[in-house]
């Protein structure tokens, strides 16, 4: 569901510079601006040849990269050529230095092998031609793909724009900084929430903090102009929480209200009008921004990272969905009666011929985030749990896995 309202409009289209462009999705599919390579090119330091051996050379002469098109090279002649020049016209093999005597009194070049023809010569094109396609539209922009589109002539990149986002944390009895006291406590999402959003590729604005107070999550919603706000705390039904109400007053449509999850069941996704569409003013569904409202509970408010803001945000973005991928578990999990549960995991490699594997972690209550700080993803635990050996689906973290420090974590 989050993933289709993030592809329900068209993804627009900008020219970013490449260093810009890192982490962007490519909006077009790029083809190549030239052949690669783009002549035909020495792969060694050594020796042009012409026709069979020996070949007479003149002393001191050398073709060296980045230099223009070299003159014909006669039959029976060789010519010195450094890596990444360009191979003369005629040329039938490029012999390596080491695998060449040249006799400089004689002027005459000598092979000590046989020579096959066209050998350490990149032909014009071996990589691709003018207009192949060489990467498709969607793909995410790391620096391997910079590299290739540099050497295949690109300045700038057709990419999606990075979705931008809101975070809004909720709750009077958050601290930014300091030990807890006297009942407050530390905010532990906002310092986690704008990262782990730039790694979904999301530009990020915040964390607000903006305590209990319906006026001024209603103020900070109607001024958003972000593709996503994300809120969190306040989603349940408690004295001071305050979302539903708002978003009821704002009249935003709600697209998911509560999942059945464990840690995460409150989290919700609605869609706010846009500026121009205040309440009654416009008919049809609200086309402002989206929000996705995670609960207060730190590993709950993960969950609805992982289930709706990452969905919602490559469906914005253009990325294509991941494929779910299924591993096994070692160690029975327990389920919840009727909801799926969330469950911390780290990958482990199979020992003496043994599978691959997860294994749970401890501290994975939905206050607590011991468990997801060591992790490497969170299993899908059917309802009613699961045991040892069965295979689960793996919900990945942003980031590279395995830490060393997982002892004393595991179940
Ligand atoms: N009567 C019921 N009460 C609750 C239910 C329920 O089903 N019936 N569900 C519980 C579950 S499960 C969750 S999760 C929470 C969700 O509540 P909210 O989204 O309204 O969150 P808050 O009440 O604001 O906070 C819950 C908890 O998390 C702490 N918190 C909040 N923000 C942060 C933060 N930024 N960093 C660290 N900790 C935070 C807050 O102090 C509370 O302890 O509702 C349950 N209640
Ligand atoms: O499901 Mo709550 O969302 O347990 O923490």
């Amino acid at each position: 569901m989050a993933a289709r309202a993030g592809r329900a409009g068209p993804p627009a289209t900008i020219r970013l510079p490449l260093d810009r462009a890192l982490g962007h999705v490519l909006a077009e599919a790029l083809g190549a601006l030239t052949d690669l390579p783009s002549f035909d090119t020495s792969a060694m330091d050594g020796w042009a040849v012409a026709g069979p051996g020996p070949w007479a050379f003149e002393t001191g002469a050398g073709l060296l990269a980045g230099r223009g098109p070299a003159a014909a090279l006669p039959d029976g002649t060789a010519v010195r050529i450094a890596t990444g020049a360009r191979v003369p016209p005629d040329t039938t093999a490029v012999i390596r230095s080491e695998h060449a005597h040249a006799d400089e009194d004689k002027g005459m070049l000598h092979v000590r092998r046989p020579v096959v023809t066209g050998q350490d010569i990149r032909p014009r094109g071996q990589e691709c031609r003018s207009g192949e396609q060489l990467v498709p539209a969607g793909t995410i922009v790391t620096p391997a793909v910079l590299g290739l589109a540099a050497a295949a002539g690109y300045d700038a990149l057709p990419v999606v724009p990075r979705p931008r986002v809101d975070i809004l944390v909720l709750g009077d009895e958050l601290l930014a900084a300091g030990l807890p006291h006297d009942g407050l406590i530390r905010d532990a999402l906002g310092p986690m929430l704008g990262p782990w959003l730039r790694a979904l590729g999301a530009e990020v604005s915040g964390p607000r903090r903006l305590g209990d107070d319906a006026g001024a999550l209603q103020d900070a919603l109607t001024a958003s102009d972000a593709d996503l706000i994300v809120t969190t705390g306040g989603t349940a039904a408690g004295p001071v929480d305050h979302v539903h109400p708002v978003l009821d007053a704002l009249g935003a449509e709600l697209l998911v209200d509560g999942v059945a999850v464990r840690p995460g069941h409150p989290m919700l996704l609605a869609r706010l009008r846009a500026s121009g569409q205040a309440e009654g003013q416009a008919e049809g569904p609200p086309e402002g921004p989206y929000l996705v409202g995670l609960p207060g509970n730190p590993l709950a408010a993960v969950s609805g990272l992982l289930t709706l803001a990452e969905p919602l945000l490559a469906g914005i973005a253009g990325r294509p969905a991941q494929d779910p991928y299924r591993a096994l578990v070692h160690a029975d999990v327990p389920g919840h009666p009727h909801d799926t549960r969330l469950v911390p995991v780290v990958h482990r490699a199979g020992r003496a011929g043994g599978r691959d594997h997860v294994a749970p972690l401890r501290y994975n209550g939905p206050a607590m985030l011991r468990g997801i700080a060591a992790a490497d993803g969170l299993a899908v635990v059917e309802p009613g749990g699961v045991r040892s050996g069965t295979e689960v689906e793996i919900l990945d973290l942003p980031w590279a896995p395995a830490t060393p420090w997982t002892e004393g974590c595991f179940t």
